[in-house]
């Protein structure tokens, strides 16, 4: 397990003075077990965050442990043996070019001064623990992207770490090699039973393996959770993030935003509007899909017909009933009937601040 807790982490400033705050007071607990992911845009001190489980980065306060051992109290002796529990693969791979993949997975297990036969036993299971057992001897420059970073995990695995982090791990892979290499991780990690911390720019990728994730911003962490429980909040930037509000197009009339949830399907919506008022409804836009094992969704309704004002009364009548509806106007949300008068409700999604949501790039 992982436990950080009140971390930052300052550096000086590259060119010129001054200084960086790269991460900015970040707790954070990853279980025994469970696979957790950080995004956020480029700079917000993803990589940091990720290099200070295993103190390549040293806190510059704040403490890290894992396990419960707390790395951060320990001398660099102690952080080089500790480190051995806890595995990292990067987006470039990072192998030796000169080495077959044997011996790049061999690497690890020498340096700790493990016997030669115990060696080659080890290396054996780990190739064919990721599927490359007939690629032992083969360089990094015959091996594809996918097979590169199947070797750049076994060779993670070596020693046994308990903790396994991923920095971009499938960002310079192509959708086949990704989705390969997203499987076998789930694998190792179920066989394992890894602790994973996942570091990517891709929601794609949080919401095919990870059952937790953090959107970090500015070195903090601006929100995150379970993503079962994230999705519940549709207003959550996370949530946004992963199931992106789709563009309102002024140009379409009557445009209905619904987010979709477990507890908030669409039929009660659609049932209402067009079975019950008769208006013509259809699908502008947006997507539902299965994350963490739940619905979640954000639609755009475009509905015609309405030439006394139902429309409003009957969002406001399905609000009440606890759907997630409301006008979808681009610059801001256009108050429902009423709405101002229950300060006591929680705030609803605001379909434009959703749309607004900073965008993940790199
Ligand atoms: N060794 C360093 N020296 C100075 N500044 C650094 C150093 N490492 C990171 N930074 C700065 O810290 C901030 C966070 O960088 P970091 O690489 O952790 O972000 P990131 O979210 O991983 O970004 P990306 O997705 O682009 O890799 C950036 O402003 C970066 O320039």
């Amino acid at each position: 397990m992982i436990e950080l807790s009140d971390v930052r982490k300052v550096f000086p400033a590259r060119r010129g003075a001054g200084e960086v705050v790269a991460v900015d007071g970040v707790s954070l607990s990853v279980a025994r077990g469970e696979f957790a992911g950080v995004v956020g845009p480029s700079g917000s001190g993803k990589s940091t965050l990720a290099r200070l489980v295993n103190l390549l980065e040293r806190p510059t306060s704040g403490t890290v442990a894992v396990d419960g051992q707390v790395l951060t109290d320990l001398d660099e002796d102690g952080v080089r043996q500790a480190r051995r529990s806890v595995g990292m693969i990067f987006q470039h791979f990072h192998l030796l070019d000169s080495r077959t993949a044997a011996g790049n997975v061999e690497h690890p297990l020498e340096l700790a001064g493990m016997g030669r036969a115990e060696r080659r036993r080890r290396v054996a299971e780990l190739l064919d623990l990721v599927g490359l057992a007939d690629r032992h001897g083969s360089r990094p420059a015959q091996l594809s992207g996918g097979q590169k970073q199947r070797v750049a995990i076994a060779r993670a695995l070596a020693a046994r770490p308990t903790v396994l982090l991923c920095d971009e791990a499938t960002s310079a892979l192509d959708p086949a090699s990704t989705a390969g290499v997203l499987d076998l991780l789930r694998t190792v990690r179920a066989e394992l039973g890894l602790t994973v911390l996942l570091i990517t720019h891709e929601m794609a990728v949080v919401k095919a393996v990870c059952d937790s994730a953090v959107l970090m911003s500015d070195g903090r962490v601006v929100d995150g959770g379970p993503l079962a429980e994230v999705l519940t909040r549709p207003d959550s930037p996370l949530a946004a993030q992963l199931v992106p509000a789709p563009p309102v197009d002024p140009a379409d009339g009557d445009l209905v935003a619904v987010t979709v949830t477990d507890a908030a399907p669409e039929g009660q919506v659609l049932r209402v509007l067009a079975g019950e008022l008769g208006l013509s409804v259809e699908v502008a836009g947006g997507s539902v899909e299965s994350v963490a094992g739940h619905r979640f969704g954000r639609l755009l309704l475009r509905v015609q017909g309405d030439d006394g004002g139902r429309l409003d009364t009957a969002l406001a009548r399905l609000r009440a009933d606890g759907a997630l509806v409301e006008r979808a106007v681009p610059g801001g949300r256009r108050p429902l009937p009423g709405a101002d008068d229950e300060p006591e409700q929680p705030a609803e999604p605001d379909v434009q601040q959703l749309a607004d949501a900073p965008e993940v790039q790199r």
